[in-house]
């Protein structure tokens, strides 16, 4: 099995032992208590002053019932020693009743503390995310501790905080219990604590089995969820019908369930052992603790009314420190996955995109490269080496070259997306390191090849290219579609601009690929800015609206700065410069012409694609 896991696809992360973690246990509570601070003080608080003055009343309720205990057992006729328990009887009733109201009080509390927890911590998350580098996103260890944060972090976080809730009770109720039993004796305290340390030892043990079970599994649930979604998500569907490719994705989820299955049912034998284990020790420490305490009354240590109450006291504390060893239990358990939250938040605080700098040119009349690389993170080969180019305003430049050759990594680098490993980029001489992140993205237009598809209506989809921009009747929103060729494709929706475009959502609608692309064009238009990178724009287009979109492409040029990577080379013959990359590196460059006479790579390929045998 050990194998199988350490397969390209997926393998066991080692975490931590279990002596490290339980070092870093006070440092992994802390987090959740300041987010309690920080988010809900006052409901925290409350709930605080709620469990000390429960805590209070089983303090009280057991010294009461003593008293109670003394006249029940005292000489005398049973009416006479009723009735004189009565008044004891009373306040053991009013005590009962005062700690039942100060419950349900911490349960209100309680309900407006979590779900205020649940949605700051969730903001937190979101904003660490979208504040983030792209290039982040290509790092595995980020990107995994991205997804541990939000699939397990965020969940027990929610449920951490209600542990600490119960831990506080816990706590309360223990104070009050050993306060009882000190005053009845004082050795009974020791012994009590002595009778659930097994126990206690053993959950803390459980927890710490099953955290080190789960880091071991993230990749591969990951794994698992990913199959899930080809198995039963409908984007796949259709081309895995027509691949046949339905077992083929049956045996790849077989072979990760079953090692998943394996590691699962390993982990979780491991920590039913040890719990039946603290389960048996703790049964014979509390019979231990009784047998003590019938020598207690034996040796005349305690009057047999305190022996009562210690026996409650015994019941009360016990059922307290198991719910005391059961929340820290918990607590322990999810404060680990609660730490892959903040060292989440602190890596992603550590790669925040950074802010400030020289604003970009509004409308830069040169852009350079010189020596450019770039790596992907995690990456041995570099996806581009030794770039050097020069972008002036008004110009339309061409990225030709075969897949993989690094144009949509070069187009993703000049919008800014991606920084330079080696080498520099100047905007109008100023270095883009030193230039403002946000001014720069301002200024820049990309319609990707692979555009996201907003669960939203047609307006909202193609405002989204610049959501915040002033656009009174929806002109510029018109125009932008009409250049497009998406104004007539819209309006022909069944709630025209307002049709929601997502089938997951009841009365939605689904678009075809060439459909939302028209989308994605209308939205890059509608963005507007100096500089548009256009990446494969009209793959998935028809004839009519790939020539609407060259058209306006010319249209626009000489106005705004294009950058147009396609694999159409018929597209491209215009074109002010072309530049041909192979293997990250730019292996051609120069007019339609000027590529022909050189009869080379792109010589090759658009012979290739006319027909036409290249000049040689
Ligand atoms: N996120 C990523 N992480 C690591 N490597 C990547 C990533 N994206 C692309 N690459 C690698 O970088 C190289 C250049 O990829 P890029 O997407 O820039 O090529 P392209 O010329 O745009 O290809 P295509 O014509 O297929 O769109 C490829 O070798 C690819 O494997």
């Amino acid at each position: 099995m050990e194998e199988e896991l350490v397969t390209p696809y997926w393998h066991l992360d080692r975490p931590d032992g279990p002596r490290r973690t339980l070092r870093r246990l006070p440092a992994l509570t802390t987090p959740v208590l300041r987010l309690i601070w920080q988010c809900g003080r006052w409901p925290a608080l409350t709930i605080l002053a709620l469990q000390l003055a429960s805590g209070a009343a089983t303090a009280s309720g057991l010294l009461a019932t003593t008293a109670v205990l003394d006249e029940l057992l005292a000489a005398g006729a049973a009416p006479d020693r009723l009735l004189a328990a009565m008044p004891g009887l009373a306040l053991v009733a009013a005590i009962v009743a005062l700690r039942g109201a100060a419950e349900a009080a911490v349960e209100l509390a309680r309900a407006r503390l979590e779900p205020a927890l649940r949605r700051a911590a969730e903001e937190r998350l979101f904003a660490a995310s979208l504040g983030v580098q792209l290039a982040d996103f290509d790092d595995v260890d980020f990107y995994e501790g991205l997804h541990r944060a939000r699939d397990r972090g965020l969940f027990h976080l929610d449920r951490a905080v209600g542990n600490t809730i119960d831990l506080l009770g816990a706590t309360c109720g223990v104070t009050a219990a050993a306060i009882g039993l000190a005053v009845l004796h004082p050795l009974l305290v020791p012994l009590i604590v002595a009778g659930v340390i097994p126990e206690a030892w053993a959950v803390l043990k459980a927890a710490q089995r099953g955290y080190a079970g789960m880091r071991g599994m993230v990749t591969l649930n990951r794994r698992v969820d990913m199959l899930a979604e080809l198995a039963t998500e409908r984007e796949p569907a259709g081309e895995l019908r027509a691949c046949q490719a339905q077992p083929y994705v049956l045996a790849e989820y077989r072979q990760a369930a079953d090692a998943l299955k394996e590691e699962e049912t390993r982990v979780g034998l491991s920590m039913a052992r040890v719990r039946a284990a603290g389960r048996a020790a703790g049964g014979l420490a509390m019979a231990g603790v009784l047998a003590v305490l019938g020598l207690m009354l034996h040796a005349g240590w305690i009057a047999l009314a305190g022996a009562g109450t210690a026996v409650i006291a015994v019941r009360v504390a016990a059922a307290a420190l198991r719910q005391l060893a059961q929340a820290a239990n918990q607590l322990f358990e999810q404060s680990l996955y609660v730490a892959d939250y903040h060292d989440f938040l602190a890596d992603a605080e550590t790669r925040r995109r950074p802010a400030g700098g020289t604003a970009a040119p509004r409308c830069p009349e040169r852009i350079t490269l010189h020596g450019v690389g770039f790596t992907y993170p995690g990456s041995r080969r570099p996806a581009l080496r030794e770039i050097d180019l020069t972008i002036h305003a008004g110009q339309t430049i061409a990225l030709v070259g075969e897949n993989g050759s690094g144009k949509t990594t070069l187009a993703r680098l000049l919008a800014g997306l991606y920084r330079p490993t080696s080498g520099t980029m100047r905007w109008d001489g100023l270095d883009s390191a030193d230039l403002d992140p946000d001014t720069l993205a301002d200024r820049v237009v990309l319609v990707p090849q692979h555009p996201v598809r907003w669960p939203h209506d047609a307006r909202t989809n193609v405002r989204m290219g610049r959501h915040d921009r002033q656009d009174p009747g929806d002109h510029a929103l018109r125009e932008a579609a009409s250049l497009a060729a998406a104004d007539d494709m819209v309006t022909g929706l069944p709630a025209g601009w307002h049709t929601l475009l997502s089938r997951q959502f009841r009365g939605g609608h689904e678009l075809s690929a060439g459909q939302w692309q028209r989308l994605a064009v209308a939205r890059g238009l509608f963005r507007d800015g100096p500089l548009l990178i256009w990446d494969e724009p009209t793959a998935p287009l028809d004839a009519k609206a790939e020539y609407a979109v060259y058209e306006t492409l010319r249209k626009i040029a000489g106005e705004r700065t294009v950058l147009l990577i396609t694999h159409r080379l018929t597209s491209v013959r215009h074109a002010d410069r072309i530049y041909l990359l192979h293997r990250g590196r730019v292996a051609e460059e120069g007019t339609h012409e000027e590529l022909l006479a050189l009869r080379g790579r792109y010589a090759e390929l658009y012979a290739l694609q006319t027909g036409k045998a290249a000049r040689r």
